[in-house]
């Protein structure tokens, strides 16, 4: 699949949140978008996946500007696009499996959702996926039982259940410990190499980046300031990313938030309302 950013903005307000980024992604890559709060990391992936509406600019997949679809296509081109999100977005009381089910949602009619009519196919199919993320065993319970590391594993398997084209991760490990940080991080880049999706994941700490992606596109104030490979991303170039003065330590990038933001909350209760 290829993926042609040109001049993507958003503005809301007077603030250029995202200020012409251009970029092409020619071949299956796992990428990390890296940059400050406030950055525009989460506005970049929400209008790929047209959460957010673009301003300006076109997005090409394989030729066809995305940012340009209405409704059935837009949905279309949403189910191919999946999200995983800093706060899971799993509906707590539902069990696991379900949760998992609920990937279908972007691809079924309202009735069965309603109805909550699964083929044994289906489910079938969201277990070994739930097996192949190391957490079959955890089908039947209720997801809000599961630790942080296992409810963002179900989520990616509820992406993973939509079969998509791309994934998009934004913080997918913000609120986790490292351990589970590493498990999660993990599954996304096995996913990569063993699906061939190309994963565009908003990272807060460096080291992350630079362990498991491919390239490395930094943003700062609205706009590309750094594409590269990580082995190019020094603490010279990291510096001009984060906009930071001499006294800057690599320690000090993480732009981790405590509560769910907004963006989650309105995903969950699309999968829901859909
Ligand atoms: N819905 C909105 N309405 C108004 N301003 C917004 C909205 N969403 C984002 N912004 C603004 O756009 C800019 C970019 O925000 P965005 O959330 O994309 O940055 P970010 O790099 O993802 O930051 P963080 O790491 O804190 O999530 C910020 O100035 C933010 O206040």
């Amino acid at each position: 699949m290829r993926i042609e950013a040109q001049q993507i903005t958003r503005i809301f307000g007077t603030t250029r949140a995202v200020d012409s980024v251009s970029f092409t992604i020619d071949r299956p890559m796992m990428i990390g978008v890296i940059g400050s709060s406030g950055a525009g990391k989460s506005t970049l992936l929400r209008m790929i996946n047209r959460l957010t509406d673009a301003s300006e600019g076109n997005l090409y997949i394989d030729g066809r500007d995305v940012l340009t679809l209405r409704g059935r296509e837009k949905r279309s081109w949403q189910a191919d696009c999946a999200m995983i999100f800093q706060q899971f977005n799993l509906v707590p009381r539902l069990d696991v499996v379900s949760n998992v089910l609920h990937g279908l949602l972007n691809k079924r009619g309202l009735a069965s959702t309603l109805l909550n009519i699964w083929s044994p196919a289906d489910i079938d199919r969201a277990v070994s996926i739930l097996d192949r993320l190391g957490i079959a065993e955890q089908a039947t319970k209720r997801a809000e039982a599961l630790s942080g590391g296992q409810q963002q594993r179900v989520a990616i398997a509820r992406a993973l259940m939509q079969d998509p084209k791309i994934i998009l991760a934004d913080e997918p490990i913000a609120s986790l410990d490292p351990m589970n940080a590493q498990i999660v991080m993990d599954s996304l880049r096995r996913i990569h190499d063993e699906d061939g999706h190309t994963v565009i994941a908003n990272l807060h700490t460096l080291d992350t980046a630079r362990r498991y992606c491919d390239r490395v596109i930094g943003m700062r104030k609205g706009r590309i300031v750094f594409d590269g490979t990580p082995d190019q991303l020094t603490t010279g170039a990291a510096r001009d990313i984060y906009g930071a003065g001499a006294g800057f330590s690599e320690g000090t990038t993480s732009t981790a938030i405590d509560t769910p933001a907004p963006a989650d909350l309105e995903y969950a209760e699309r999968l829901l309302a859909d």
